[in-house]
């Protein structure tokens, strides 16, 4: 099980019902304008096949951040998704971002971090967003590996990036 996490309103659910899964049937390019997503209260649940590999990833909603803790036990890898264009939240991301390693029950798990929305104008460059965040200072003083990743879940831009490291873990199992 990879558990896809991140603040409210990072694009989690556009990944993954309308990007990731339409991606493996019908190709990267062929992905379309996005269609509206709402607010998950709850999770999703979505089965991906990858290479002849499967993988279930679960969403959790960011408003069941309380919660999160309890899906724990069962998680092999975590997708964190961080809104690049929203500077307000990033401070928010981080300490989320740091609450959810700092798991006892991860600390086996491999982590992506995706910086998404990218396709944004006047967003901040991924090394001023990783500075802002301490990024290598994290990456330094986790437990687990991790990647970082950028990302638009409305171009489908960084896609495949994302479906080869989902592929790379359940190679590491
Ligand atoms: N421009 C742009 N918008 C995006 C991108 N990814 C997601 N969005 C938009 O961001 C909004 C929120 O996306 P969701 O996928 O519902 O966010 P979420 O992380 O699932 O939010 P919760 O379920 O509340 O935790 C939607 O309007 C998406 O279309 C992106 O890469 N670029
Ligand atoms: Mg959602």
């Amino acid at each position: 099980m990879c558990l896809l996490l991140g603040a409210t309103g990072v694009g989690k659910t556009l990944l993954l019902k309308h990007r990731l899964q339409l991606s493996l049937r019908d190709g990267v390019s062929e992905l379309g304008e996005p269609p509206v997503t709402l607010p998950t209260v709850g999770t999703n649940l979505t089965d991906l096949t990858l290479k002849k590999q499967n993988v279930t990833v679960r969403e959790l909603g960011g408003c069941m951040g309380p919660i999160w803790p309890s899906y724990y036990p069962d998680c092999s890898s975590v997708i964190f998704m961080v809104d690049s264009a929203n500077i307000t939240q990033i401070s928010s991301s981080c300490i989320l971002l740091l609450s959810v390693l700092s798991a006892e029950q991860l600390h086996n798990a491999s982590v992506l971090v995706i910086f998404n929305k990218r396709d944004l104008p006047c967003t901040m460059s991924l090394v001023e967003i990783k500075s802002l965040f301490r990024m290598d200072d994290i990456i330094a003083s986790a437990p687990q590996p991790i990647t970082t990743l950028e990302l638009s879940s409305r171009s489908g831009q960084g896609l495949q990036e994302v479906l080869d490291w989902l592929d790379s873990t359940l190679k590491d199992q």
